[in-house]
C-alpha cells in the first residue's frame, strides 16, 4: 500500500534560522513549539550549515540573517524565523509573517555625529547615507521629499561619518551603546523591529505541515507571553 501522508509526498520541512544574535533567543521559542534541533546545532565548531531536528521529520538551515529572508520567499525553504527589518527592506510578495515572536527588540534609526558635518552636495536636499538597508532608506527620505543616495555597507556603518564616506547612517539600535561610543546620536526612528515567522505563502497553501507549524509557534508564543 502506498502512503500518501504530507510528510512522505513533501519531504522534510525546511526551517532556516539566522546564526546571528537572534539565535539565543530563538531557541527556547522553537523547542516550545516542539522543533528542538540535534545536539551538533549547538555546537559553535561545527561547520555543518543543514541540521536535522529530534523528530527527523524537518531539517534547520542556519544561514545569514538577511539570507533567511530569500530561502524562504524562494521556496528553498518553507519557513523560518527574520528580523522585521529584514522583511521590509526585502517586500518579497512570496512571504508571509503570522506570528510576532517578540524576541529581537530593537529599532532601525537615522543616526548622524553629535557635532554634524554638513555632507550635502549639490543641492540642499540630496544626502548621503550608509547603511545595509538601502531600500528602507531610500523609502523614508523619500517621504520627505529628500534624495539620499544610500551606500550599502555590511556592518560597522558607524564608520561612516567620521571616515567622511557619509554625513548620516541607518542602523539598527538597541541599547543606544554602539552609537554613543562611535560619538553619533540617533535623530529619527523609522520602524520598531522584532523576530517573526516566516513562511512560505504557497507552501501555506499547499502543504497542511506548514499551517500545523504556525499554530504551534502561535502557541508558543502565547505561552512566552502569559
Ligand atoms: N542590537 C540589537 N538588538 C536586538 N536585535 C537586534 C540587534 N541588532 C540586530 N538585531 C536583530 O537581529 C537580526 C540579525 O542581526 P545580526 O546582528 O545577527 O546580524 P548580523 O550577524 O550582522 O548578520 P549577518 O552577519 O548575517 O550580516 C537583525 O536583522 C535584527 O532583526
Ligand atoms: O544599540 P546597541 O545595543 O549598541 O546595538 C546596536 C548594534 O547592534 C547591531 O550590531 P551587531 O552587534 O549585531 O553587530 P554587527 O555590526 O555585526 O551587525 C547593530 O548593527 C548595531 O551596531
Amino acid at each position: 500500500m502506498t502512503d500518501t501522508s504530507p510528510s512522505d509526498s513533501h519531504g522534510p520541512l525546511i526551517f532556516a534560522v539566522p546564526k546571528g544574535r537572534i539565535l539565543d533567543e530563538a531557541v527556547p521559542l522553537m523547542e516550545r513549539a516542539g522543533l528542538v534541533p540535534e545536539a551538533a546545532f549547538h555546537d559553535k565548531a561545527d561547520r555543518s550549515l543543514s541540521f536535522a531536528d529530534q523528530s527527523g521529520t524537518m531539517r534547520i538551515f542556519r544561514v545569514r540573517a538577511f539570507d533567511v529572508a530569500t530561502f524562504v520567499a524562494f521556496g528553498a525553504a518553507q519557513a523560518g524565523i527574520v528580523g522585521s527589518d529584514v522583511i521590509e527592506e526585502f517586500d518579497y510578495s512570496e512571504l508571509y509573517a503570522p506570528v510576532d515572536l517578540g524576541i529581537g527588540a530593537c529599532r532601525l534609526s537615522v543616526a548622524e555625529p553629535v557635532e554634524p558635518v554638513d555632507y550635502r552636495y549639490g543641492n540642499a536636499s540630496h544626502l548621503r547615507v550608509a547603511t545595509k538597508y538601502p531600500r528602507i532608506t531610500s523609502r523614508h527620505f523619500e517621504r520627505q521629499g529628500i534624495q539620499a543616495e544610500c551606500i550599502k555597507l555590511n556592518g560597522a556603518m558607524e564608520l561612516a561619518p567620521s571616515s567622511g564616506l557619509a554625513g548620516r547612517i541607518v542602523d539598527l539600535v538597541s541599547t543606544g551603546q554602539t552609537l554613543k561610543s562611535n560619538g553619533l546620536v540617533e535623530k529619527d526612528v523609522i520602524m520598531q523591529v522584532t523576530s517573526r515567522l516566516i513562511v512560505n505563502r504557497a507552501a501555506l497553501k499547499t502543504d497542511p505541515r506548514v499551517a500545523a507549524l504556525v499554530e504551534r509557534f502561535r502557541a508558543a508564543t502565547d505561552r512566552k507571553a502569559a
